[in-house]
């Protein structure tokens, strides 16, 4: 049994941001309450050994769920493995991860799915739920057996690191995906728009000579699935949401009632195109970064509710693929290590946005969203939890990295505010910025 006593606890689904201690017992939550005396949870641990953890300073919250994870298995396991990348979650905070199904072959049928539960259940870190593609192979046209993959455990649908060009597959898709109860995650963006630009099309990209990507590529393609949603009444979730345009638009679709959730990335909310490097592919990433207008609209998208959810979008690469010229380099970030101590060092620390917010949107809405467990620390319900410690302060070093990845921004940077104590349904996974 663990006693974390006196810490500030975070549970958005409770309405509980104050000073509380946590029991957990038996892989669940027992209680939290402000005050307990020794004689009272030494009888609840009714002879079982009880460890105190002094928590004075240090945050408690639901364990994060990230719903959009890479983690390159089957088939690029040089990029990143179930286990890497599960592990890497739980060093990060993260209790659930959702796995995209741009792996190769792509999540696109229910063994596929069986194979990807496996393997994370195998791990036996973070809880990995696979998303499985909408279309077969991810080639846009013919939709994949929906029901049984949610039959076989997947928790939504995707054709992420593609867009599905063709307008009538989308409809049919967010139609037939009524039958499961799960949103499509669409990745917005317009092929011919995108074309083989590199970043986004603005002053920095002219002035590098690099090839833009319009802000247009993404938002007329939230524009198509917002109207394809109202038409279906189908539910849709938006990945990685990048400009300001997009964020308008998501405004005013739920004003008028669609069923539409979105998410945002760290790192849009961090960096801008500005602070592109020709020699660095390290902030080259789809959808590419944009303007200081840009991230300051999505910030407040996120403040005001517009955007619901916080994600990584973590996209792993080796370090060959990434040293290549940056025409040639592959899009991505790797975020799960740090992507919550950068939003607490860029956005919180600054008073941009409020840690309940934070969890709210990384923890809370995810769980409401896909219907998944977790995003509570109500007493009964599975302890997944992380104790976190604002004032831990740790040199991104490549060698205590979990995940295979080494393409983050803060590698070599001395960053401060991590989770130095997260649980998986009770059970202890990393101590100390250490994965047990
Ligand atoms: N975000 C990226 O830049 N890359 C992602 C694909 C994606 O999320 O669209 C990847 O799979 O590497
Ligand atoms: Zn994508
Ligand atoms: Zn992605």
């Amino acid at each position: 049994m663990w006693w974390l006593k006196d810490v500030w606890v975070i549970d958005p689904s409770q309405k509980i941001s104050s000073p509380q201690d946590v029991l957990v017992k038996d892989g669940n939550v027992l209680e939290i309450s402000s005050s307990m005396t020794e004689e009272e949870v030494l009888a609840k641990a009714q002879g079982e050994n009880l460890e105190i953890i002094n928590g004075t300073g240090k945050f408690v919250f639901p364990g994060l769920i990230d719903v959009h994870t890479h983690l390159r298995e089957p088939g690029q396991e040089d990029k990143e493995d179930i286990l890497s990348g599960s592990r890497a979650a739980v060093r990060g905070g993260f209790t659930t991860i959702l796995a995209m199904a741009n792996t190769q072959p792509p999540i696109d049928n229910r063994a596929l799915v069986e194979f990807v539960c496996r393997q994370g259940e195998r791990a036996g870190y973070a809880h990995v739920l696979p998303i499985g593609t909408v279309t077969k192979g991810m080639q846009g046209s013919e939709l994949v057996e929906m029901a049984d993959m949610k039959a076989g455990g997947a928790a939504a649908f995707s054709d992420d690191g593609k867009n599905i060009q063709n307008a009538e597959v989308m409809r049919l898709a967010l139609e037939y995906a009524k039958l499961t109860g799960f949103p499509i995650i669409s990745h917005c963006e317009d092929k011919n728009l995108a074309g083989d630009g590199l970043m986004r099309r603005g002053v920095s990209s002219a002035r590098m000579g690099l090839r833009g990507i319009p802000a247009s590529a993404e938002s007329v393609i939230v524009a198509r699935d917002l109207l394809l949603a109202e038409e279906t009444g189908g539910k849709l979730h938006l990945a990685h949401i990048s400009s300001a345009e997009s964020v308008e638009l998501i405004r005013r679709a739920k004003a008028r009632g669609i069923d539409v959730t979105a998410e945002v990335n760290p790192h849009h909310l961090i960096f801008c195109d500005e602070e592109i490097k020709i020699t660095d592919t390290v902030l080259k990433v789809n959808p590419p970064l944009g303007s200081q207008a840009d991230r300051e609209a999505l910030i407040e998208g996120l403040r005001d509710g517009t955007i619901d959810m916080i994600a990584t979008d973590h996209a792993p690469h080796t370090q060959a693929e990434k040293a290549r010229p940056f025409a040639e380099a592959p899009f991505g970030i790797a975020g799960l290590e740090t992507a919550l101590s950068a939003v607490w060092q860029y956005l919180v620390k600054p008073g941009k946005l409020s840690l309940d917010r934070v969890i709210e949107a990384w923890s809370v809405s995810p769980a409401d969203r896909f219907g998944l467990a977790g995003g509570t620390l109500k007493p009964g319900t599975p302890a997944d939890i992380v104790l976190f410690d604002p004032d831990f302060s740790e040199v991104i070093d490549p060698a205590k990295l979990a995940s295979k990845a080494r393409n983050t921004p803060f590698l070599g940077k001395t960053m401060q505010g991590f989770p130095v104590m997260v649980w998986v349904e009770g059970r202890l996974v990393q101590r100390d910025r250490t994965v047990l």
